[in-house]
């Protein structure tokens, strides 16, 4: 999932557009500065739960490069931030480092064991997310869960969340949802087999993950209305609102100066309006459903979709407002569509540049298969798949798409290695350097080998569940992924029906090693450049 707010800075403020900006309020930005420095964190002791700290802890605190006036280390943070923070971490030889991006101070974690002390140690400590004013707005206050403050009302919603909408049970119930959309989009690609065309990759995972989000909301698909289409439209604007540099942020003492942020809000608000629009009937349809079931005493044949069961869980939870509903909704929506479907284009791109690992692959999901299922691989089958497993572990830590997690908050002072993280600091964990860190990983740390993750291999017992701190795909703590059942169970399906059912050539003249590997940087990292293959229908 994915700021997530200081990802959203470190992202954009390096492009020139954040530049601009920043040179356009120097002037005054100079004038304030007395202010400003009365707000940064990184040296105030003041806040930290009321005492003032000794002498000698605050000089203890974690090491930090050189910075410029105004723009703190902002200038050193580049389009790729997970990158160039592994580089600057190692030319400190920091494991943990301050930052002050703008006035925010932001404490960058580069190890296992000091991400260990951050998410198991200090957990309680680091719970919190930054604020953002985009969230806020759009994402109904603190009622999601994603971006909320720690506090009630996220541990209200988190609860609702992974006990109700997301559990391992939710999950399994899920599996013929799961597979019917999956067969639409071997449908799909049959046909362009059939006409020997290309598919682009990445737009066709992306909107299965919209339509497999879509039908776990709301029951049953809206492709043919619409409706789907309408969520993908708002996501895609949500983020691309969520990843923008709103300079408020960062700097929150311009706060006070008002108008850009009344900007901000305005579109926001917008943008907000029209996901009431769509929740709001959603949930509305499916509220009269549910009345009059409940009236007849009839089932409702449809009460396995997330709508549903929110209502359903009413009683339990005293009340869950309107809002706090469409927040939870949005959080699927948000957390798990990008996500999902940038990690399988990474996996299928890894796979053309190693026809080694795509043929073992192949053999194995072939050879799981039972006969006679439609050229569908069902879930039952994946249980037998070791191989296809190491494959997604490999990709998860090779191809990280949330690189630095999403940024949790300092809510109070502690010490982590000798050195004192004073209270609201933001926290970026680099888990994608530490997932290609020598140090646990050997000497090809760089390269894509699943093997390491089976029997025999140096990573056989390393799990991505949030134990093993030198692997957090998905975090780790209290705020850990809250969808990782749900998106481990659709990777692994749609992976292994790719495989299955089809061969796969690059267009004419391209190679495997040809393959671009760029990325770029957003809530959820993705490809640079589309990922165009060709697929061929297997022969029996
Ligand atoms: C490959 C797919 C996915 C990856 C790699 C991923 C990764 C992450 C990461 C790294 C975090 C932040 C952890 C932290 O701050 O320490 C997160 C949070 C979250 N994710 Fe996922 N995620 C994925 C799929 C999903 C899906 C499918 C859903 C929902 C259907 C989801 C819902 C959430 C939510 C609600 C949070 C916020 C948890 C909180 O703040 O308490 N994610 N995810």
């Amino acid at each position: 999932m994915e700021n997530l707010a200081g990802q959203q800075f470190v992202y954009e403020v390096t492009s020139l557009r954040a530049l601009f900006l920043l040179l356009l309020l120097s002037p005054f930005l100079f004038l304030i500065m007395r202010n400003a420095r009365a707000t940064t964190l990184m040296f105030d002791t003041k806040r930290t739960r009321g005492h003032r700290q000794p002498a000698d802890r605050q000089q203890s605190l974690p090491p930090s490069p050189p910075a410029v006036p105004v723009l703190g280390h902002l200038h050193l943070v580049g389009s790729l931030p997970h990158v160039s923070l592994r580089s600057l971490a190692r030319t400190l030889g920091a494991d943990l480092m301050l930052l002050r991006l703008g006035s925010t101070p932001v404490l960058v974690v580069s190890s296992s064991s000091a991400a260990e002390a951050v998410l198991r140690t200090h957990d309680h400590v680091f719970a919190s997310r930054p604020h953002a004013l985009v969230s806020e707005v759009v994402l109904y206050g603190p009622s999601d869960v994603g971006f909320a403050p720690h506090g009630d009302c996220w541990r209200r919603g988190r609860k609702l969340i992974t006990t109700h909408l997301l559990s391992v049970n939710r999950v399994q119930s899920f599996r013929h949802a799961r597979e019917e959309e999956v067969s639409v989009v071997m449908g799909r690609i049959a046909e362009a087999a059939a006409a020997g065309a290309a598919v682009d990759v990445g737009e066709l995972l992306g909107s299965f993950t919209n339509d497999l989000a879509c039908r776990a909301v709301m029951g049953k698909s809206f492709r043919s209305e619409g409706r789907n289409k309408l969520f993908r439209e708002l996501v895609l604007d949500t983020t691309k609102l969520l990843v923008g540099f709103n300079v408020e942020d960062f700097f929150p003492f311009l706060a006070r100066f008002g108008v850009l942020s009344k900007l901000v809000r305005a579109k926001s608000e917008r943008l907000r309006r029209r996901w009431d629009e769509l929740l709001d009937r959603l949930i509305e349809d499916r509220e009269s459903k549910y009345e009059a079931a409940a009236a007849s005493d009839l089932k409702d044949d449809d009460d396995d979709n997330f709508i549903h069961v929110l209502l359903s869980v009413r009683q339990e939870y005293g009340h869950i407002t309107r809002e706090q509903m469409k927040a939870l909704l949005q959080d699927v929506f948000i957390g798990g569509i990008d996500s999902t479907s940038s990690l399988l284009e990474f996996t299928m791109a890894e796979l053309m540049r190693k026809p080694r690992v795509m043929n073992k692959l192949q053999a194995e999901v072939r050879s799981s298969t039972p006969e006679g299922h439609d050229g569908v691989v069902g879930e039952d089958s994946l249980e037998h798949m070791a191989y296809l497993r190491a494959v997604t572990k490999e990709s998860l830590r090779i191809h990280n798409v949330t690189p630095l997690l999403a940024p949790h908050l300092s809510m109070d002072s502690c010490t982590i290695d000798g050195y004192t993280v004073p209270v609201g600091v933001q926290v970026l964990i680099n888990s994608w350097a530490i997932g290609r860190d020598t140090r646990y990983w050997g000497d090809d740390a760089e390269e894509f080998v699943p093997e390491r993750f089976m029997d025999g291999g140096s990573a056989v017992h390393v799990s991505f569940k949030g134990s093993d701190f030198e692997f957090l795909p998905f975090g780790s703590g209290r705020r850990m992924c809250a969808g990782v059942n749900f998106a481990m169970a659709t990777v692994e399906l749609m992976l292994a029906n790719l495989v299955h059912r089809f061969d796969w050539d690059l267009p004419p003249g391209q190679e495997g090693r040809d393959i671009d590997v760029s990325q770029v940087f957003g809530l959820v990292v993705r490809r640079k450049k589309k990922l165009l293959l060709v697929p061929k229908l297997r022969v029996y």
